[in-house]
């Protein structure tokens, strides 16, 4: 296993030119050995490219690629002993399901007792023992992906294991044990696993560390709680979370922080320059206050969405809405009525261009 280091950026197309012209803006990161970590951007943002640069497939434009202090930019996957699962199955009809598990050992050269004792061990953790001797042909897109899983797993040897959007053809009841099966054997095998998906579920469940990224750029490394509590940009805030974070441009003076026609003291302890804001709540950090009371913004009730053991209730003001996630036992809101939100407290969070300030 190794830590990954990147310090790179990737444009396809030759000369590029502008932010636009790039797969992937300079970025530099790391990734620790034995690490869980997940890729979790919307579609064209730019994880397909970073996870096949890390895996040698894609030859980054700038920069470079280090395993462990070495320079492997120009290696292939082979040489930087990388394991890759894509999102559909890549394995051997004509084989077994055990023969299919054994080929990369085979192919390192593993003694035959210990190819036996990993394949056995990687069956049993994918829940596929019984199934070891049928030839793969005969198996259901599924459980050929979960061959595509172990074959990446088997080997104890990988410098890291790369998956991309592993879990697609999966049925969803299926996906849900999967991951999480992915998760413990992470905790058991100690490999450095890095997951691609647009589905933060699927990056929160499984993963130590999120790389939330956009438009070529990682914006935010964090844990689920870091991205919860704390997301540096605004485009976490929005893309994390369901729904996601409430935000309310202003400004600051010594009276408070004006937005849409109303001031709302800031928290005693919180002290921000005067200047321009954008204030971010999550939906679960916003009450209902008593009239008047500080930190509360006066708004009308535009819509009540019953989420089963929560509401959703979404009020505006002079265009602006902001959304509450709310026990359903605590509430009576209906379309039209005046509520008072509380937004200031301290899991409020201010942004400049788009960056946390505080
Ligand atoms: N081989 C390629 N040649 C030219 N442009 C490419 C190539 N592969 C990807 N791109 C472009 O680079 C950008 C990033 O694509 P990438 O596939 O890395 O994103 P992604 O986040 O993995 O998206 P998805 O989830 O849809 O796969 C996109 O604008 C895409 O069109």
């Amino acid at each position: 296993m190794a830590r990954i280091e990147l310090d790179l950026a990737h444009a396809y197309r030759a000369n590029p030119q502008q932010d636009s012209d790039y797969a992937l803006l300079p970025l530099k990161m790391a990734f620790e050995d034995g690490g869980a970590y997940a890729l979790l951007g919307p579609s064209g943002c730019g994880k397909t490219t970073l996870l096949n640069i890390m895996s040698g497939l894609v030859t980054p434009s700038q920069g470079g690629v280090r395993f462990d202090g070495k320079d492997v930019t120009r290696f292939t996957p082979q040489q930087r002993n990388i394991a890759q699962v894509f999102q559909f199955p890549v394995i051997y009809d004509t084989m077994t399901v055990a023969e299919n598990l054994a080929f990369p050992l085979r192919n390192r050269k593993m003694p035959a007792a210990q190819i036996k004792q990993r394949v056995g061990a990687i069956a049993e953790m994918l829940e596929m023992s019984g199934q070891l001797n049928q030839r793969a042909s005969n198996l259901a897109a599924d459980a050929k992906q979960k061959i595509s899983l172990g074959r990446g797993l088997v080997r104890p040897d990988v410098s890291a294991v790369l998956f991309d959007e592993p879990l697609t053809v999966i049925d969803p009841h299926l996906k849900w044990q999967l991951r999480r099966k992915l998760k413990q054997i992470h905790h058991e095998l100690k490999l450095t696993l890095i997951y691609v998906t647009h589905d933060q579920v699927e990056a929160l469940t499984f993963a130590d560390q999120v790389v939330v990224m956009t438009r070529g750029r990682a914006v935010q490394v964090g844990s689920a709680a870091d991205l919860f509590e704390r997301p540096s940009h605004t485009f976490v805030g929005h893309f994390i979370g369901s729904p996601g974070m409430n935000f309310l441009p202003g400004t600051m003076t010594s009276a408070g922080f004006h937005t849409v026609g109303a001031t709302v003291a800031a928290p005693a302890g919180r002290s921000l320059r005067d200047g321009e804001f954008k204030l971010g709540v999550r939906p679960e950090y916003v009450s209902i206050a008593a009239a008047h009371a500080e930190g509360a913004l006066p708004m009308a009730v535009s819509q009540v969405q019953d989420v089963g053991t929560h509401v959703i209730v979404s009020a505006t003001r002079e265009g602006h809405t902001l959304k509450a996630r709310l026990s359903a036992n605590t509430t009576d809101l209906r379309v039209g009525d005046s509520v008072w939100f509380k937004v200031m407290g301290e899991h409020t969070c201010f942004y400049q261009n788009e960056e946390i300030v505080q």
